[in-house]
């Protein structure tokens, strides 16, 4: 195991080469080039080359333990060293497949082998859901394990990463590879003991904290230049022991579309508490002018880009207001940036949809997995607009320390590779922000699931009572369901519903967290009916109990659609998973956040039209504009991760001309 000095040298060093994306024509031009080879190295090459990997393993087969273990050393060395061509790639994978069938169970398919080869390749592989990505993981993991200089397998949450560690910890031990896992609760020491290991399962928020804590560590000292230097002169070594990580060498990014796509708007920032108590008397007062203020009138909602905006009238009249205050209140930018925050507090942020409240506390509620997060604060003042409009003890705004967002952090890593199962649609933007090609690799067994066209109903209420007598007929039949909701409250609302009709199911979302793991693996027996929020939307093996395949395997209802298609195959994949049999269908109505965000006025006028008559409106004329508004809600997002990267790109150069005390 090197020292963690010379792992310190090599992190200072790939600060130095971080790939800048392309500017202007360059940019351009890599555009067409990328989108005219489909952005994918042709996934053949990598079927024949799995081809050659299942004949090798067949001749692996009569081999004993010590025998494999014989076969693995000089190859080891070759990674080691460096040395590794090919070939040596594809005798690994065989040599690990048997490794994994001897160990865990599973022998990889040749679609598991070809999805490893490609993300040995550099590129995301796009696994259908169900596929077996957490032991595909592994086997590119287990080469970056022999090359020595950590492999970071990164998955969407703590409880996954634990999971995942610990399934495939017995193949990566006869490998001769240490495992270690960095969840949220583990102190300094524990985290280093967990880098340390030759792969490292932890989530992108862990990884990029710890890298933006040993950079803070690290203080003046981020130039190379500028560190070997202070080696020189003032021997700097004892600061960098405290380092936990040892470089960004190789990353494995399971969900790569969660990851690289969804949670890149929002930068990570490593905060401490800030001393001015007079924030918390603002917010208070905030809260209070924006009462004085009138919708539409003083101020305008812009849903699509939730931002609000004070019209002139508005300006004027919250100066009126504060006028007698003095102070703070005296000037107008502060003033309506308090002001504005509050709005967008009240406007956006909903109780029990962004966040719960718990034990007088404000939780926010990770949208994409309906989890809770305690741990995490919004910034700008927004955290404390929320805290004054519920009327709780506000906590003091913080002072933020360090900044980077994920699409430049994993831009660091000196070799990046991804899977998931929905990122085909995020295939352009893989290519033009992390220069990655996606790879569509075919399902082992053909694929057995039937996605009925979307219901659509003009009012909210409608909906609910169709998707009531849906879930109330197939469970008549005995077939298992699993209900897809938004939000806490809506999960909440169905389960009502579905109380007094009494239809039993149980219910799984973030406030009962504990219980999630027994929910999930009842949810797919005979006559279980399951509401969930996104929680079981990634991740989730849902197996099914005897019997159920023959009536036709799990159904899943999705109460909405999301904002973007692939939060919608996530969900349906998880049925008619390994060749399962299943089926799946979205209901809609024209109330539905998506279309009111995002839906412009001709077929919201339409909506309105309709709205007094509770009705089905299911024709293809709707379904072709659900699409449309999906495509356009993609659009906006992306646009948002593009200015997330340009405001990133901004500050690290204004940084860097005051870059001593970062
Ligand atoms: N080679 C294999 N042979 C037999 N079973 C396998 C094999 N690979 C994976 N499985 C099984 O398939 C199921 C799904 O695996 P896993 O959860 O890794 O899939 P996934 O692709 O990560 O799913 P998701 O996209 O929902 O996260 C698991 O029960 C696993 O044990």
């Amino acid at each position: 195991m090197e020292t963690v000095d010379s792992a310190a040298w090599r992190m200072l060093s790939q600060r130095l080469k971080v790939a800048e994306p392309l500017q202007g024509l360059d940019a351009r031009w890599h555009q067409v080039i990328g989108l005219a080879g489909r952005l994918s190295p042709g996934r053949g090459r990598f079927l024949r080359q799995a081809d050659r990997v299942m004949a090798m393993t067949r001749a692996l087969i009569p081999l004993s333990d010590a025998g494999l273990r014989d076969c693995m050393a000089p190859l080891q060395d070759r990674f080691r060293l460096g040395r590794d061509t090919i070939d040596n790639h594809l005798l690994a994978f065989a040599i690990i497949g048997e490794v994994a069938a001897r160990t865990v169970g599973l022998r990889p398919y040749r679609e598991q082998i070809a999805a490893a080869i490609s993300m040995e390749a550099g590129c995301v592989a796009e696994m259908a859901t169900g596929e077996g990505k957490t032991l595909v993981a592994a086997l590119p993991a287990v080469l970056a394990g022999w090359r020595g200089h950590g492999c970071h397998v990164i998955t969407a949450n703590a409880y996954l990463a634990r999971r995942d560690a610990g399934l495939m910890k017995a193949v990566y031990r006869f490998c001769g590879l240490t495992v270690g896992c960095v969840t949220g609760e583990m102190e300094p020491t524990g985290r280093k003991q967990a880098y340390r290991a030759h792969v490292t399962y932890c989530t992108n928020k862990e990884a990029a904290a710890d890298f933006l804590r040993d950079r803070l560590l690290m203080g003046s000292l981020q130039g190379l230049p500028a560190a070997l230097l202070s080696k020189m002169v003032r021997g700097r070594g004892a600061d960098m022991s405290r380092l936990v990580q040892r470089g960004l060498a190789c990353a494995i990014v399971d969900e790569a579309d969660s990851i690289f796509v969804d949670e890149a708007v929002t930068p990570l920032l490593i905060s401490g508490e800030s001393p001015n108590q007079d924030h918390v008397a603002a917010y208070r007062r905030a809260a209070r002018l924006a009462d004085g203020l009138r919708p539409s009138m003083d101020f305008r909602i812009d849903r699509p880009h939730r931002e609000i905006h004070l019209t002139p009238a508005g300006k004027q009249r919250l100066a009126e207001l504060a006028h007698p205050l003095g102070g703070l209140w005296a000037g107008s930018r502060r003033r309506e940036e308090l002001v504005v925050q509050t709005l967008a507090a009240r406007e956006f942020f909903i109780r029990d949809k962004q966040y719960v409240v718990d034990g007088g506390k404000v939780v926010i509620v990770d949208e994409f997995t309906g989890r809770l997060m305690p741990d995490r604060t919004w910034r700008e003042g927004i955290h404390q607009a929320i805290e004054a409009k519920e009327g709780l003890d506000i906590n003091l705004p913080k002072e933020t320390h360090a900044r980077i967002s994920f699409q430049r952090f994993f831009r660091l890593y000196g070799k990046l590779c991804g899977m998931s199962g929905t990122v085909t649609e995020a295939r352009s933007e893989l290519w033009q922000i992390y220069r990655l090609a996606v790879v569509s690799v075919p399902t082992h067994r053909p694929c057995r699931r039937t996605v009925m066209p979307d219901r659509v109903f003009t009012t909210a209420a409608a909906k609910w009572e169709a998707v009531v007598k849906a879930i109330t007929e197939v469970h008549r039949t005995g077939r298992p369901v699993l209900v897809g909701t938004r939000s806490i409250r809506e999960s909440v609302h169905l389960s009502g519903l579905l109380a007094a009709r009494g239809v039993a199911h149980r219910l799984l979302n973030a406030v009962q967290q504990d219980s999630e793991a027994l929910i999930i693996a009842q949810a797919g027996r005979r006559g279980q009916v399951t509401v969930s929020t996104n929680m079981a939307g990634r991740g989730t093996d849902i197996r099914l109990g005897p019997g159920v395949a023959e009536l036709g395997g799990l159904h899943v209802i999705a109460t909405q659609r999301a904002e973007a298609r692939r939060i919608d195959r996530q969900l349906f994949g998880r049925c008619a998973r390994q060749g399962d049999p299943g089926s799946a269908q979205a209901f809609v109505s024209l109330e539905d956040d998506l279309f009111r965000r995002h839906a412009r006025l001709v077929p919201m006028a339409a909506g309105k039209r309709y709205s007094h008559h509770n009705k089905e409106i299911s024709s293809p004329f709707w379904r072709r504009w659900i699409n449309t508004v999906q495509s356009r809600a993609e659009r906006v997002s992306f646009r948002a991760r593009k200015e997330v990267l340009s405001a990133d790109k901004w500050i690290e150069h204004q940084l860097g001309f005051a870059s001593h005390d970062i």
